[in-house]
């Protein structure tokens, strides 16, 4: 049985899940400290929306939760689990629990997108032929891209369509939480729109949690639940929009009320 930390909400009064906590992250590369205890939890069911400047450790962090960055000091539990303390079996069922976008897609260019779906199915299941192809139409389905799309290879996508590939991959073995590193980077705004509303879908129906690095403020304002900022080291602020226009830090200001956040500042004004 999975014990999930539990923490309390301040607005409802209720207890809520905590998929992922950090608590006292650091991770330094010889002499460069890139994140000096920082902690963070991520709430089972919502968008997280991770911001902050470029450089400031982004990537460094979500490749620590993932596993490939070592940190120095402080404690990582993900669905439940201290990663310093599980064992390969207990590792692998939080792998098979979690699913990751990564920047520009990442699929292998030489597998079919279906062939890509069924990346993990292959990694963690022993399943028939005919049900792979199955559920891997399945999750092509749920993330909109049509039937004729499965035997295509990445290179003959658009970049909408290959970000949608790899978002059914994420969701390949149906994950409590996923990944999502700039998700709609190199979209045009309607597709970044339509993204987000999908990722937003599918927190719906299947009460999924999003990890989501990004850039867009409009993924911020719209899909996100909560924002938390990466700043100093450590999270500088975490809330909503109206926290972020709150925030008295030099570069939470410019960020959320600098020239191109204006019609953030509109909208969250009424
Ligand atoms: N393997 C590594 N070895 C040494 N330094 C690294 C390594 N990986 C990242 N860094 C450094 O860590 C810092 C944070 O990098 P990171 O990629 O996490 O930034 P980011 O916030 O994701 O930026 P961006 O928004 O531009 O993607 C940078 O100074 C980078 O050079």
């Amino acid at each position: 049985m999975t014990v999930l930390t539990e923490s309390r909400n301040i607005e409802t009064g209720t207890e809520r899940d905590v998929l992922l906590s950090v608590r006292d992250a650091t991770v330094a590369f010889g002499e460069s400290v890139i994140l000096d205890k920082l902690s963070l939890d991520v709430y089972r069911g919502e968008i997280l929306g991770f911001v902050g400047a470029s450089g400031s450790g982004k990537s460094v962090l979500l490749r620590t939760i993932l596993g490939l960055v070592r940190k120095q000091g402080g404690t990582i539990r993900l669905l439940g689990q201290d990663l310093d303390k599980a064992s390969d079996e207990q590792r692998m069922r939080v792998d098979m629990r979690q699913g990751v976008l990564f920047q520009h897609g990442a699929l292998f260019s030489a597998l079919t997108v279906l062939e890509n779906i069924q990346v993990p199915m292959r990694e963690y299941l022993d399943l028939p032929r005919k049900l792979m192809d199955e559920l891997a139409l399945l999750k092509l389905e749920l993330v909109g891209l049509p039937p004729d799309a499965a035997p295509k290879f990445p290179s003959e996508l658009s970049g909408g369509m290959i970000k949608r590939a790899a978002l059914a991959r994420a969701l390949a073995l149906d994950p409590d939480i996923v990944f999502l590193d700039e998700p709609t980077s190199g979209l045009d705004p309607i597709g970044a729109a339509e993204f987000d509303e999908l990722v937003g879908k599918l927190r719906d129906t299947m009460g999924l949690t999003v990890y989501m690095v990004t850039h867009d403020l409009d993924s911020l304002l719209t899909a996100c639940d909560r924002i938390a900022v990466l700043g100093g080291k450590r999270v500088l602020v975490e809330g909503t929009v109206d926290d972020m226009l709150k925030c008295d830090d030099p570069w939470v200001k410019a960020y959320f009320r600098g020239k191109r956040a204006r019609q953030i500042d509109r909208s969250a004004r009424g």
